[in-house]
């Protein structure tokens, strides 16, 4: 398991750097089973996990929104019966910073 899952967010600012392109290909590694997404030119983690039903599928729905909570760093969450797929980018900056890396170790933790 990464040591992004030891970490915490920091609180998002307009200002906040982005991660540069070294940094991500350093990153990723630690989540390895989450794409690289770019929607309207905003840079995205994004997974999909699959389950058995759709309560086992809203059970880990509300377990990421505990987390997004207890961070103050929230995701976009498609819950579907027998899917979720979780999004998580910084809005703030229009892009990735180390917190959405943090919290996509933290996601897969909660398996
Ligand atoms: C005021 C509040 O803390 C901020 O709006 C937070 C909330 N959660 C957030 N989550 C994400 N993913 N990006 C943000 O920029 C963000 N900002």
């Amino acid at each position: 398991m990464s040591q992004l899952t030891q970490e915490t967010c920091e609180a998002c600012r307009a200002d906040a750097p982005k991660v540069t392109d070294e940094e991500l290909k350093t990153l990723i590694r630690d989540i390895p089973d989450w794409s690289i997404e770019v929607r309207d030119g905003v840079m995205q983690l994004e997974k999909h996990f699959a389950f058995p039903d759709f309560v086992q599928a809203l059970a880990f729905t509300n377990k990421v929104g505990e987390i997004a909570e207890a961070e103050g760093h929230h995701p976009k969450l498609v819950t579907e019966w027998g899917s979720v797929i979780v999004t998580w980018w910084s809005h703030k900056i229009r892009g990735l910073h180390r917190n959405d890396f943090i919290m996509a170790a933290k996601t897969d933790k909660l398996l």
